[in-house]
């Protein structure tokens, strides 16, 4: 790949593949012993572990793409010495030895990770100057938007989208604060790009639409938490419906869920995982933008259902909050790989000239042909949409981020 890459990332890139693992190349000790478990946290050197249950599928692996069950002990673990030069993060799956029991006191060492079927990396910032992975093997990016409070940046949507794209996963676009303003533009942006979109709200009071809030005496939790939503401060609860649609929507899989401060995220991962506690914080009154009140990245066992359907429902899936990343690297971003998101685009490129950069100004580009052949105005119009917004997503790649020769 020839990327610049900081000394301790081994962070062989890989096309996700349905197709089985392929072992690593260098040989290591073999471990024979060694346990396969989930990296769910990372703390300065100590890595929180799920390992699964005996007797799960696949010794809890849920094989190459699929997801790790959820249910197991949780270990604590450093690296073993082979590993130093090696980032361990979360969504790694590892093979772990020594004391595996989760006692009080012990710690356990890591001496394999597993290939990854995909890699979200952040960008390199102020304080660190190597982009790095954050989260290895999710499927899916969950990229959490406020409709209103702060306001939506496509910018910073579409950017997410490019970064998820390239690295094999697909995009939810989750936008939040429905209460406070409407989906429909952003809907309309971001359907034809494949992007599934969900709307949650927060739970309808009976003075919903009254910016006055009601007598405290009288008013109910429902009021209480409507003026919550108005002035942050106590929990705001959310629309269960809404909540569980986007459950549906996580069923199965793993998820990194992706906001910048107040959009709502915490509070969406709190009612998604009520054991979850993350902190929510107050959107600042001056700057629009809520505080930052956690920072490392951790995985979070999906709960099957809402909490009162009773503990025997299970878990089912992963979602992975992420408070510190604020923007994705793009840097690393080929066209090639992004038109590979787009199935459509990609077959009617393979017309183009050599070197062509499908960007609008690009000569003969084959997108234009393949939009103009359209059979009927309808068919044109669609491709012309998800051209302009495949475009605005290469133009989103190639704005932003310094690109190396
Ligand atoms: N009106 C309304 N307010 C919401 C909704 N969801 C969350 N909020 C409020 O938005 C503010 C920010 O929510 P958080 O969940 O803390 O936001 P966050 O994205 O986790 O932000 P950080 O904690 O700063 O990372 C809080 O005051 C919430 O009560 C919603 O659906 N509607
Ligand atoms: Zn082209």
């Amino acid at each position: 790949m020839g990327r610049r890459g900081a000394r301790d990332e081994s962070d062989f890139r890989s096309r996700p593949s349905k197709r089985g693992s392929r072992p690593r190349t260098k040989r290591r000790p073999s471990h024979e012993d060694a346990v396969t478990a989930m990296v769910t946290g990372v703390d300065r050197g100590r890595y929180t572990l799920l390992v699964p249950d005996a007797g799960e599928p696949d010794g809890g692996r849920g094989g190459p793409g699929g997801v790790p069950s959820s249910s197991g002990t949780v270990v604590l673990a450093m690296k073993a010495r082979e590993l130093v030069r090696t980032r361990v993060v979360v969504g790694d799956r590892v093979d772990v030895v020594g004391d595996v029991t989760g006692e009080e006191g012990t710690l356990a060492r890591i001496v394999r990770i597993a290939e990854r079927s995909s890699v979200l990396r952040r960008t390199a910032d102020d304080d660190d100057p190597y982009e790095r992975i954050v989260v290895a093997n999710a499927d899916r990016l969950v990229v959490v938007t406020a409709l209103a409070d702060p306001p939506p940046r496509t910018g910073m949507i579409d950017r997410c989208v490019v970064a998820a794209y390239d690295a094999g996963m697909d995009v939810l676009l989750c936008l939040t604060k429905a209460d406070l303003a409407s989906p429909d533009e952003l809907r309309a942006l971001y359907e034809p790009l494949g992007v599934e979109v969900v709307v949650t709200r927060a739970a309808p009071t009976p003075e919903s639409g009254d910016t006055r809030a009601g007598d405290s005496a009288s008013a109910g939790t429902d009021a209480a938490s409507a003026r919550a939503a108005r002035t942050g401060g106590e929990a705001l609860t959310l629309d269960p419906a809404s909540v569980e649609e986007v459950r549906g929507l996580l069923r199965g899989r793993t998820s990194v869920l992706v906001g910048h401060s107040g959009v709502g995220k915490s509070t969406l991962i709190n009612a998604l995982v009520p054991t979850a506690g993350r902190a929510t914080g107050d959107v600042n009154d001056v700057t629009g933008r809520g505080r930052h009140t956690s920072t490392s990245a951790v995985a979070l066992a999906l709960p099957a259902g809402p909490e009162d359907a009773g503990p025997e429902t299970g878990h089912d899936g992963w979602v992975i909050d992420t408070p510190g990343v604020r923007s994705f690297g793009l840097a690393h971003v080929e066209v090639a790989h992004l038109l590979h998101a787009f199935e459509d685009l990609d077959e009617a490129a393979a017309e183009c000239p050599r070197g062509c950069t499908h960007q609008a100004d690009a000569p003969d580009c084959a997108l234009d042909e393949w939009v103009g052949a359209a059979p009927d105005d309808d068919t044109r119009a669609s491709r012309a949409l998800r051209l302009a917004s495949f475009r605005r997503l290469l133009a989103s790649r190639t704005g932003t981020t310094p690109r190396e020769g």
